[in-house]
């Protein structure tokens, strides 16, 4: 049982590369391997997973030109209000992230304490019903193209990943991957700008991102060496462990959807993030020119009024939802009308992500 000094992470590392290009024992071994994570954390590290490194790299250099860019440029392609449109950008406190409660009380107060993060949201350029919403090309030349051949490849490694799964639940051929045919997926990139006061997420008053569970299907994550996520430990409800950025991996996790979908064989589990490791205490700046005094009265150099205590954090997720007339009702494997019903009512994909959306932002 997990303690709230353990900072060992729960999540395993699998090297999917292995179910991609092995034998058909590794293969089985794999899918063994990413079952057994998705039912005990609901998180797995995937490496040799076939996204490119550089490309990886190249979107966060994209991300950083972005959100660099004047607020008067970000706001030329701006979220529209309301949940149903989940595009373009979105300002630092304007997106509130709901836990899985529809609870009017419940989403008021979350809202009370807006996470300090500013995101862009883009999704497949054939998707008609929420269409990207994108810069004047002459605002940051290349993104655009950047940003569509990206989805396309994040794409396709869901696709692979749903082969995996179906493979754990023998879903007959061709599997889970045609109830994700549309591609309606959300890439994000999300920026948590540099803080000059750690004390506050050092003492859990804030997070960056309010504990959550994701509601789709399945989502990818990249992040920078940053840290700062964690994922709520399975067997310890409350208490958070590190799911810390691991060099070429990318971190993958089951949504509410497919938590549902699976009968809860699978876990969504509640994430959030916090302070980095290693931050160290707040120094206030020293006011006046030359040498200050610090609280235990030792002369020292002024502190840049510029100085920022917690770094800057760039991440990219990656959402996937089934298409939404997919009928979200148990898996095969998943059930059985003796030992383990069904726990849920079917819905359609479309009508569970109206729903959670609708929590997301004031309409
Ligand atoms: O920034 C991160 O590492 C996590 C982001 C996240 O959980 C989300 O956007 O749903
Ligand atoms: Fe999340």
């Amino acid at each position: 049982m997990a303690s709230r000094n353990d900072t060992s992470s729960p999540i395993p590392i699998v090297d999917f590369g292995k179910f991609l290009h092995g034998s058909e024992q590794e293969k089985e071994n794999v899918v063994k391997e990413i079952d057994d994570a998705f039912r005990n954390v609901g998180f797995v590290y995937l490496k040799n997973h076939g996204v490119a490194k550089e490309m990886v790299e190249e979107c966060f250099e994209w991300s950083k030109k972005f959100f660099a860019l004047p607020l008067e440029s970000k706001m030329l392609a701006p979220h529209p209000p309301g949940g149903s449109h989940h595009r373009g950008y979105s300002a630092p406190g304007v997106e509130k992230v709901s836990q899985h409660k529809y609870d009017a009380d419940e989403i008021s107060k979350l809202r009370e304490i807006p996470d300090l993060k500013e995101s862009y949201e883009s999704g497949n350029p054939t998707d008609q019903t929420q269409p990207n919403i994108w810069l004047p090309e002459s605002k940051l030349p290349g993104f655009r193209t950047f940003l569509e051949s990206y989805f396309a490849v994040c794409a396709a490694l869901v696709h692979r990943i749903l082969d995996a799964l179906s493979a754990a639940l023998q879903v007959p051929e061709p599997g889970l991957s045609p109830t994700h045919e549309k591609s309606l997926f959300q890439l994000r990139l999300l920026h948590y700008p540099a803080e000059d006061d750690a004390e506050p997420l050092r003492a859990h008053k804030r997070s960056r991102i309010t504990a959550h569970s994701d509601f789709g299907s399945l989502t990818l994550l990249f992040q920078d060496s940053v840290g700062g996520l964690e994922v709520e430990d399975p067997n310890a409800p409350g208490q958070f462990r590190p799911a810390p950025p691991i060099q070429d991996a990318v971190l993958v996790n089951i949504g509410d959807l497919m938590a549902r979908w699976s009968n809860d064989r699978w876990r969504s589990t509640v994430h959030r993030v916090g302070l980095p490791p290693d931050v160290p205490a707040t120094e206030k700046p020293f006011s006046g020119p030359g040498l200050g005094v610090n609280t235990e009265g030792q002369r020292m150099p002024k502190v840049a009024e510029a100085e920022k205590i917690v770094p800057d954090r760039y991440s990219i997720p990656f959402f996937a939802v089934p298409d939404m007339d997919t009928v979200i009702d148990a898996l095969p494997g998943c059930w059985d009308e003796e030992s383990n019903p069904k726990k849920y009512e079917p819905v359609t994909a479309w009508g569970y992500v109206q729903m959670r959306m609708a929590a997301l932002y004031d309409s």
